[in-house]
């Protein structure tokens, strides 16, 4: 194991964006090659873990060289490597380096290879080279950088071969010309190395760049604010405070209608068959027998959700397949002066990418938002689980948003989504059974949030 392999072991499970948190190594190699030799050096890797329990993943993690070590990167220090010289390296992770930042964008502008790397300008609109980018946040499953107040960089870490959906996605939207998306800017792609070394396959896309929507709050701050309203008013209801999210909610879903809407008339689409909906019960089942392993606790509820599987098995519901964003939620939504933008086409990164391109029921996503306002209710009764008055107001504010949502999205595409279809609900439950590994694996003291869930969810015949 190279030096650099064995300092990336000890520093990757420790970052929010690895996504196998808990399962072990059986091996690290990495190879890396320079994307930018001036000062501080800018090396990049691909960087391939084995795990003793079967299986792979390749991560792409920027690192910048420095001779001295700097207290204010003391956060983002990886390690020191020792040359053959006895000369001393200091390994950064780039993305917090700011000094390490401004090659990505240079290269898009001039449409650059470098080594195995391809930089794809969208020739839509300025590029701000030469600028330095700031880190967005790391709590994410991905690392952004924000360019002044003009774009964000986002770097796509665990890598699969093939297009990303976000840039595919960002891109028929842009000709669809719908309003509720951030333009794409570029992307860059990086030669996918098979295990035997052979560059065969189709190149992975490692980073997208997009328009960035300044003066805008997202979904998850200004809902979770009004819920706090909510808490603060003892005595009034959720449409009495000053903090009503319900109007927002509303023009929520009509987004969302619309992007739907746009997505269908650019992308493919197909009606949905009797296999199609066997086959989603099936892959609800495996999924739910998959998340057991993580999280043990899920075994009390599988009967009953196994019971709401099979309405979907036997479902004659007409719904049109296509495709759809996969992980809709309220941090994934922007609102502007002038509406709601929606972000991050990728769909659920834990999942395959092939499956994340897959068509697939729009009713997934108004699943995903449906959660995220259970999820904005009742994220602050974690804090104080026996409260009762507080749990009947987070009721109260996830029943009032869930239901205007609805009426949005069925007004701008005529089609009501929360009619008491069976597939809405299996949805609903397949995502809160996603939703308890994802919080088992990054913010266990969240779990009871969705594990709540599936308790009402299949306590409602
Ligand atoms: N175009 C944009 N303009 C402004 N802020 C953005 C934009 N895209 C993303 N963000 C901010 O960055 C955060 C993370 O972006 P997202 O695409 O959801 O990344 P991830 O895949 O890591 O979740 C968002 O929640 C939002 O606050
Ligand atoms: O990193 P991503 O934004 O792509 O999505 C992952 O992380 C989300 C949390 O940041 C997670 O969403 C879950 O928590 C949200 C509150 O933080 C809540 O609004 C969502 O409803 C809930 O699913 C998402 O599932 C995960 O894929």
């Amino acid at each position: 194991m190279s030096a650099l392999a064995g300092l990336l072991r000890e520093w990757m499970p420790t970052q929010r964006w690895f996504g196998s948190k808990g399962r072990e190594w059986a091996d690290v190699t990495e190879d890396g090659f320079f994307l930018d030799r001036s000062e501080p050096v800018l090396s990049v890797h691909r960087v391939r873990v084995t795990y003793t329990d079967g299986g792979g993943d390749t991560y792409l993690v920027p690192i910048s060289w420095r001779e001295h070590q700097l207290d204010e990167l003391d956060s983002a220090f990886i390690g020191t490597v020792t040359g053959d010289g006895g000369q001393e390296s200091h390994a950064y992770d780039a993305m917090r380096d700011r000094d390490a930042t401004t090659p990505w964008l240079i290269h898009l502008v001039n449409a650059s290879t470098v080594g195995p790397m391809h930089f794809h300008p969208a020739g839509v609109a300025y590029i701000p080279e030469g600028m330095p980018g700031d880190i967005v946040s790391t709590e994410q499953s991905n690392t952004s950088l924000v360019y002044g107040s003009e774009a964000i960089f986002k770097l796509f870490r665990r890598l699969e071969p093939g297009l990303n959906p976000d840039v595919e996605i960002h891109d028929a939207l842009r000709r669809a010309e719908n309003p509720h998306i951030a333009p794409l800017l570029g992307h860059i792609e990086i030669d996918w190395l098979s295990d035997d070394g052979d560059p065969s396959n189709e190149p992975a896309t490692v980073a997208m760049l997009q328009t960035f929507v300044p003066n805008a709050s997202d979904g998850w701050r200004l809902a979770t604010a009004s819920v706090r309203d909510l808490y603060a008013e003892g005595d009034l209801h959720a449409d009495e405070v000053g903090g009503d999210f319900a109007a927002d909610s509303e023009r929520l879903g009509a987004a969302t209608a619309s992007v739907h809407k746009d997505m269908a008339a650019v992308l493919p689409t197909e009606p949905a068959d009797r296999d199609w909906y066997a086959t989603m019960a099936r892959q609800m089942g495996e999924r739910l027998d998959a998340a057991i392993e993580v999280v043990p606790q899920l075994a009390e509820h599988a009967e009953g959700l196994r019971r709401i599987y099979a309405t979907v098995a036997e479902s004659t519901e007409p719904t049109v397949r296509q495709r759809v964003h996969g992980d809709l939620h309220l941090g994934q939504v922007l609102r502007t002066a002038t509406g709601w933008i929606v972000l991050d086409f990728e769909g659920e990164p834990a999942r395959p990418l092939a499956s994340r391109r897959e068509l697939d029921s729009p009713m997934r996503d108004v699943a995903g938002m449906l959660r995220s306002f259970d999820y904005a209710a009742r994220h602050m009764l974690v804090e104080q689980p026996e409260d009762t008055q507080r749990a009947y107001r987070a009721q109260e504010w996830a029943e009032r948003n869930r239901a205007a949502f609805c009426t949005g999205y069925s007004e701008a595409s005529g089609l009501d989504p929360c009619g008491g279809s069976p597939l809405l609900r299996a949805f609903e439950a397949d995502k809160a059974v996603y939703e308890c590994v994802y919080e088992a694996r990054n913010r266990p003291h969240w779990l009871m949030i969705p594990l709540d869930s599936l308790s009402r969810l299949t306590s409602r015949d």
